[in-house]
C-alpha cells in the first residue's frame, strides 16, 4: 500500500535541542494514527513537519500525493486558522474559492458543516464566536479541497459533548472514504482509542509504538 506520509528517520532541532530524534513513520489510506506525548514533548512539531509547514534537520518527510503536501493535507492546530473579520459563512466561500470551489464540491467538508451544526452561525463575524465553534469551523476549513491526509492537533480540545461526538463521527466516516488521519494529544482518552489504527508515544525525541 502507498504511504500517504512518510517520515524517514526525521530529526529536528529547535533552540538547540534535538526536539525530534530519528522519527519514523508512514500512514496509508483509511488509517488513523495518534500520537500521545506530555507537552513539549514535540507533538506540534512532528504534525508541522508532517504538514510540509517546517523541514526536518535531518531525515525525509514524504507525501503519496502529485504536488507533495500541497492539496494533499489539511491542518487544524492548535489556534483556528479563520479570518475572524468575516463571517462564517464568509470564510467558508474564501478558503473554499483557495481550492477553486464551493462547500458543495467538498462532501465532506459539508457533512462536517451539517455534522457540526455550523449553519446558525453562518451569519456571525468569525471572531465573535467562542473558542469551540471557531475550532468547529477549522475543521470545515481543514477538509475543504478535499485532503488525502488531515493532521489534528488536539483535535478534541474545548469541544462539547455534542461536538466530540459530532467531530468523531464526521472523522470515522472521513476514515471510511479513504482519508488518513494523524491526531496528537497529551491525553489517551477513549474517543482517540476508538478511532486509532495505531498509537504512539512520543517522548524525549524518540516516537514509539504502544503495545
Ligand atoms: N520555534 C521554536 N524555537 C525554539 N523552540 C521551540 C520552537 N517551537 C517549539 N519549540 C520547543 O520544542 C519543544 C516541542 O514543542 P511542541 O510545540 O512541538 O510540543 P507539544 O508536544 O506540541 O506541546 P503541547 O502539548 O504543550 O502543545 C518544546 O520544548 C518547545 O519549547
Amino acid at each position: 500500500m502507498a504511504a500517504l506520509l512518510r517520515l524517514e528517520n526525521v530529526w529536528k532541532m529547535l533552540g538547540g535541542r534535538w526536539v525530534l530524534r530519528g522519527v519514523s513513520l508512514a500512514l496509508g489510506p483509511g488509517e488513523a494514527v495518534v500520537v500521545s506525548g506530555a507537552n513539549g514533548s514535540g507533538k506540534t512539531t512532528l504534525l508541522r513537519l508532517s504538514a510540509g509547514l517546517a523541514e526536518p534537520s535531518r531525515g525525509r518527510v514524504s507525501w503519496g500525493c502529485p504536488r507533495g503536501p500541497r492539496g494533499c493535507v489539511g491542518y487544524v492546530g492548535h489556534t483556528p486558522m479563520v479570518y475572524g473579520d468575516l463571517t462564517v459563512w464568509e470564510n467558508v466561500e474564501f478558503f473554499s474559492s483557495l481550492h477553486g470551489g464551493s462547500l458543495g464540491d467538498y462532501p465532506l467538508a459539508a457533512e462536517a458543516w451539517r455534522l457540526l451544526g455550523l449553519e446558525k452561525y453562518g451569519s456571525h463575524l468569525a471572531s465573535q464566536l467562542s473558542f469551540g465553534w471557531r475550532r468547529r469551523l477549522d475543521v470545515v476549513r481543514a477538509l475543504l479541497g478535499e485532503p488525502r491526509l488531515l493532521l489534528l492537533d488536539e483535535a478534541f480540545t474545548g469541544l462539547d459533548q455534542g461536538a466530540s461526538e459530532a467531530l468523531s463521527r464526521l472523522l470515522r466516516l472521513a476514515l471510511g472514504e479513504g482519508l488518513a488521519l494523524l491526531m496528537t494529544t497529551p491525553l489517551l482518552e477513549p474517543r482517540y482509542l476508538g478511532l486509532a489504527s495505531r498509537v504512539y508515544t512520543l517522548q524525549d525525541g524518540l516516537l514509539a509504538e504502544a503495545s
